[in-house]
């Protein structure tokens, strides 16, 4: 155990001070006054922690946005990232501390749920974090590649440079974004930090925008550089669209950039049928399936009565949660809602294994298969999965 302190943070010169520790735990230099400038406002409005020993030595933030559950509704969403413990201080439970100072707080704040990308698969299982979103990066050979005559056509792309770019993004991803359910919102404070992103890339930032019959429909954001064995590789950061017609139009306009061999498609939901565009599907390979986003429940009953089920027999699940145990109990979910009841359960679960649940991202006999549930009723399994499936695959699209 260590003797550290944990608070929260408002005055400037701190934050900043937690923003350089965070970026050196990942091995990145200070920022610049100039990306400050763009951010710090923006960091304010954040929930920072830091822990002090007296030194500043480790912290957390998070920014309130809303995100789509099955069903549509939007609930508020802590996006928790700035996670990082200086070396030298870790592995003496600074970052435990961190948590559960900020747990508490979204408790008391009224968050339904919170959410995070982790830099590893074994650090937020504890905090009653679970993978509750999945990705996949698909690399597309662009020799390789020709869209097959029926793909879906028409529609107009135009291509804009990142300054141009900067003042379209927020209006592009408010009509094409946040259409499964695991998007969120992009609050103005979003903003500046996805600019230093951007401004942090070597070399040109393109966004491509498809029109199609009803005004715009998708865009693109990428970035081409050299890859691996000298491979010219175009990076595709953003992809969002509304219908098939861009989606196609967008796959179509980046084949054609030039002096291009790869189209490194990141992060993308893993349903999204890209290799069904070209003649030879071989042209797009899978090159990784990740968690995408880890989903932290913070009041069970609001975000259990918030999302829709599938038709299926109303299952009762047992849970528990170390770290907030108002979470504590039995819950009855069937196609008619979610509420909490005494009678017995089908199902016990941890709050982690419920977020892998929460938007389909695994079926529950794949819990139960590997010990994550308890089954107390064998019928119940595939209620479950009937219950919580989704008819497309959650996934999130933002990176934070
Ligand atoms: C959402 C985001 O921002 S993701 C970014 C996360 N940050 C980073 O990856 C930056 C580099 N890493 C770090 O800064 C630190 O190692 C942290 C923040 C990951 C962990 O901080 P620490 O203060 O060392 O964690 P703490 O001591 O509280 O550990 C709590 C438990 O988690 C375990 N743990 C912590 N980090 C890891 C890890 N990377 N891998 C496996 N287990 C870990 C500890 O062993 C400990 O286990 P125990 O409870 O069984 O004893």
């Amino acid at each position: 155990m260590s003797d550290h302190t944990v608070r929260l943070l408002t005055a400037a010169d701190e934050l900043r001070t937690s923003w350089n520790l965070f970026r050196g735990t990942l091995h990145v230099k200070p920022g610049s006054d100039e990306e400050w400038d763009r951010i710090g406002e923006a960091l304010a409005e954040s929930r920072v922690f830091a822990a002090f020993d007296p030194e500043l030595i480790g912290t957390v933030r998070s920014a309130a946005h809303e995100v789509v559950v099955p069903g549509g509704a939007r609930l508020p969403l802590a996006a928790v990232t700035g996670v990082g413990v200086r070396a030298g201080r870790t592995r003496r439970g600074v970052l435990s501390a961190l948590q559960t100072a900020q747990l508490q707080d979204f408790a008391e704040r009224g968050t339904v749920l919170a959410s995070l990308h982790a830099t590893e698969g074994a650090i937020y299982g504890r905090y009653g974090y679970g993978v509750s979103t999945l990705s996949r990066t698909v690399v597309v050979d662009r020799r390789q590649a020709t869209l097959r005559p029926e793909a879906p056509a028409g529609g107009e792309v135009s291509v804009f440079g990142l300054e141009q770019a900067l003042l379209h993004w927020p209006d592009l991803y408010g009509a094409t974004g946040t259409r499964r359910p695991g998007m969120i919102t992009r609050p103005a404070h979003y903003w500046p930090m996805n600019e230093n992103q951007a401004r942090r890339l070597d070399g040109p930032v393109e966004t491509a925008v498809h029109r199609g019959p009803d005004g715009v429909d998708g865009y693109v954001v990428y970035h081409v550089e050299r890859g691996e064995g000298d491979r010219q590789k175009l990076t595709v950061f953003e992809f969002h669209y509304t219908d098939p017609g861009a989606f196609a139009g967008l796959w179509r306009f980046l084949l054609s950039v030039d002096l291009v061999d790869d189209i490194v498609a990141i992060a993308r939901p893993l349903d999204e049928p890209v290799e069904l565009l070209f003649t030879d599907p071989r042209a797009a390979k899978i090159t990784g399936v990740e968690d995408e986003t880890w989903l932290r429940l913070i009041d069970v009953p609001a975000g259990l009565a918030a999302r829709t089920y599938g038709p299926a027999e109303p299952v009762v699940l047992e849970v528990t949660d170390r770290l907030l145990p108002a979470n504590d109990g039995r819950y009855r979910v069937g196609p008619d809602g979610a509420e909490r009841t005494d009678t017995a359960p089908a199902l016990r679960l941890d709050v982690s294994a419920l977020a892998m649940l929460y938007f389909g991202a695994w079926p529950a006999s794949a819990l139960a298969d590997t010990g994550r549930l308890e089954v107390l009723d064998d019928t119940a399994l595939s209620h479950v999965d009937t219950l919580f499936g989704t008819r497309r695959s959650s996934w999130c699209g933002t990176f934070f």
